[in-house]
């Protein structure tokens, strides 16, 4: 009898696409072991009517998954690992990072109208406080509306409440097949990603060696340091709000390039900032860029903010 893992997975569409996904690249790697998925709601799927800025909950979107890892009723949880806090529960890890994904937003607009020709007072949706500074930064006469729900839910909302168009993430959509609903993919210079944006993360028991074992045959150690710089620099500068930052680092040449953005609500300051440096010092260069940005101004936005 080959041993059985248990996979725990939020329930929605692009949740279990992306814990397949992980599945089917440790079966590759793992013949020894079979794979059962065992989908979890969050609170994050459940309060689906108020804005994620204003739940301010950390771990939204994962705290039930640690909790059955916690009580070992399942062997790991697969998350997107822009969703999941800088600070884990005691005796929690994030054991591997799988290649990144494209890490861009996309504009999904009526008609497939660019962003830079979207009309005056265009309503927008996004549920991201960092898409809706950057936005506004370049488009202060757009309207920006929250809108909710996992990607289907705000699909369909984008044709029933009337958007002209929305912004997610260029991963969400290409996972679901979506590929032709995209109008444009965003450059870094307009919308600066979220912090571990397209790539998936999996977390474990600390001391569980045998699952450690298994999970690491998937680990992409270049995106594994990209993301521990943009987290390092998330966990220096955030205190308990959710608040306008993007960072994006990636590795050319053999070193690491990082790049983030502070910004505030209305989009009229935008601070933003970029470093190069040695890929081991990955958590150094997050702290370095994250000492800098709050060096211009940064410290004032979140202090504002909160
Ligand atoms: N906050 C929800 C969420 N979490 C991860 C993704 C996209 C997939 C990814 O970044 O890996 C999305 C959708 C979105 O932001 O539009």
């Amino acid at each position: 009898m080959k041993k059985c893992i248990r996979v725990g997975s939020r329930k929605s569409q692009l949740a279990l696409w992306q814990s397949e996904f992980v599945i089917s690249l440790l079966k590759e790697r793992n013949p020894e072991y079979t794979f059962e998925l065992i989908p979890i709601s969050t609170k994050g799927d459940k309060l689906l009517d108020v804005a994620l800025s204003k739940i301010g909950d950390k771990g939204l979107f994962t705290k039930e998954l640690e909790n059955a890892l916690l009580e070992n009723r399942i062997d790991f949880a697969v998350h997107s690992m822009k969703d999941i806090p800088t600070v884990l529960p005691e005796g929690l890890i994030i054991s591997a990072i799988t290649e990144r994904h494209d890490s861009r937003d996309v504009l999904i607009s009526k008609n497939m109208v660019l962003f830079d020709d979207l009309p005056k007072g265009a309503k927008v949706g996004t549920s991201s406080l960092r898409r809706r500074s950057q936005i506004l930064n370049k488009r202060p006469d757009l309207s920006i509306e929250d809108i909710r729900g996992n990607l289907n839910t705000r699909l369909k909302k984008m044709e029933t409440e009337n958007f002209d168009a929305i912004v997610i993430a260029a991963a969400g959509v290409e996972r679901l097949g979506w590929h032709d609903k995209i109008t444009q993919k965003l450059d870094f210079s307009l919308s600066l990603p979220a912090v571990g944006q397209g790539a998936l993360g999996i977390e474990t028991r600390e001391n569980d060696e045998e699952i450690l074992k298994v999970i690491d045959t998937i680990n992409h150690p270049e995106t594994n340091s990209c993301v521990t710089a943009e987290r390092s620099l998330l966990r220096y500068l955030e205190g308990g709000c959710q608040i306008p930052i993007g960072a994006h680092a990636l590795i050319k040449d053999g070193k690491m390039f990082i790049e983030a953005m502070v910004a505030s609500l209305d989009g009229k300051i935008l601070i933003r900032d970029n470093l190069e440096g040695n890929i081991e010092d990955a958590k150094e260069l997050g702290i370095t860029l994250a000492e800098k940005l709050k060096a211009q101004g940064a410290v004032k936005i979140l202090e504002e903010i909160r």
